[in-house]
């Protein structure tokens, strides 16, 4: 057990070995101080948003998904007029990966300066050990870009968050962007991008979310995130029990963008500067499912012109969207 994210409570958790039959979440007891448990209680009080309040706990590196669960522990006891947790709480946290067939060792991307996929060679810019971080050269043609952004364009709609709290979807304002989502291998561009980015990432084809199209518009931005889900509402439990936690994203720049709008991920002081046809790789789930913080990400404030990416996220099994239109959106988002 090694690495700064491995938090003290992740230490501290007494497991109680009850993995329920059928889903990917074990329960695990966690011990907090008062003091924490206070502070928590006073910031939402004070009307902070839950998601603030995860972040700034993360940023102490408190595993994520934990600090969500005690966060709506508290506000749902505040809500009710009920006594306050204090001193232990059950919580859900992923199963252990090692009963998950198709989950790998981390990191998962290819070594070398060229990666070759099932139809194109990929240069490697740069990379990054710890968390798996890398920036990749031309995984898209110039014309492969246009195609997708006018496929995508005539579908775009106003970007949607999950609320952390409640699991309930609402449009953010943070998130000032507008997207739309492709059925996976739902045209011939997209099914042969799917096999490619898939060979890239290392991952089935079938564990891939459909591919995500974002335009951010001049002045628009993406607040920091994580890509993996927070297990701590019901919608975003039946997603992981459907198909597993994210492990894996690769964003891919479709324009080159005149001014801002990079990458950046603000825990380790990096950016990615968006070039038509790169991309970036990053993975956050090993394979004994921890949660890597420090992939918490944004899309810095594009300041001049317009900012176009498409998104593959990869899950640890088969993907399975919920329903029929199985919406899927970004961070503590199914
Ligand atoms: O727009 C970006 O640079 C980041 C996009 C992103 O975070 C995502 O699609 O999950
Ligand atoms: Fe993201």
């Amino acid at each position: 057990m090694t690495g700064p994210w491995l938090n003290v409570w992740t230490l501290c958790h007494v497991g109680r070995g009850a993995i329920m039959r059928g889903m990917s979440t074990q329960q695990t007891t966690i011990h907090f101080s008062a003091e924490l448990g206070d502070w928590i209680a006073r910031s939402l009080a004070a009307g902070h948003a839950s998601s603030d309040i995860v972040e700034a706990l993360v940023a102490q590196q408190f595993d994520g998904s934990i600090a969500a669960q005690l966060i709506a522990a508290i506000a749902r006891a505040q809500h009710a007029g009920l006594p306050l947790p204090s001193g232990s709480l059950t919580v859900d946290m992923p199963m252990p990966a090692d009963v998950i067939a198709t989950a790998a060792a981390s990191p998962r991307f290819g070594n070398g300066p060229i990666l070759t996929t099932t139809d194109r060679d990929v240069r490697v810019l740069s990379r990054m050990e710890a968390p798996a971080i890398v920036v990749l050269e031309s995984v898209l043609s110039a014309d492969e870009c246009d195609a997708l952004i006018e496929l995508a364009r005539p579908r775009l709609t106003p970007s949607t968050t999950v609320d952390p709290s409640t699991g309930f979807d609402m449009v953010s304002g943070n998130r000032t962007s507008e997207g739309m989502f492709f059925r996976l291998e739902e045209n011939p561009l997209v099914a042969r991008l799917d096999r490619r980015i898939s060979a890239l990432m290392r991952m089935p084809v079938e564990n891939g979310e459909g591919l995500q199209v974002l335009r951010y518009a001049e002045g628009a931005r993406s607040a920091p995130h994580f890509d993996f889900l927070m297990p701590n509402n019901a919608a975003n439990q039946a997603s992981i029990a459907r198909s597993g936690q994210r492990v894996s994203t690769l964003v891919i720049y479709l324009n080159d963008v005149r001014g801002g709008g990079d990458t950046v991920f603000p825990e380790l002081g990096f950016g990615v500067a968006p070039r038509r046809g790169n991309a970036v790789y990053f993975e956050y789930c090993d394979a004994r499912n921890q949660l890597d913080a420090r992939t918490l990400h944004a899309g810095a404030q594009v300041t001049a012109g317009e900012k176009w990416v498409v998104t593959k996220w990869m899950r640890q099994r088969r993907f399975v969207p919920a329903g029929m239109g199985g919406g899927v959106d970004m961070t503590g988002r199914m």
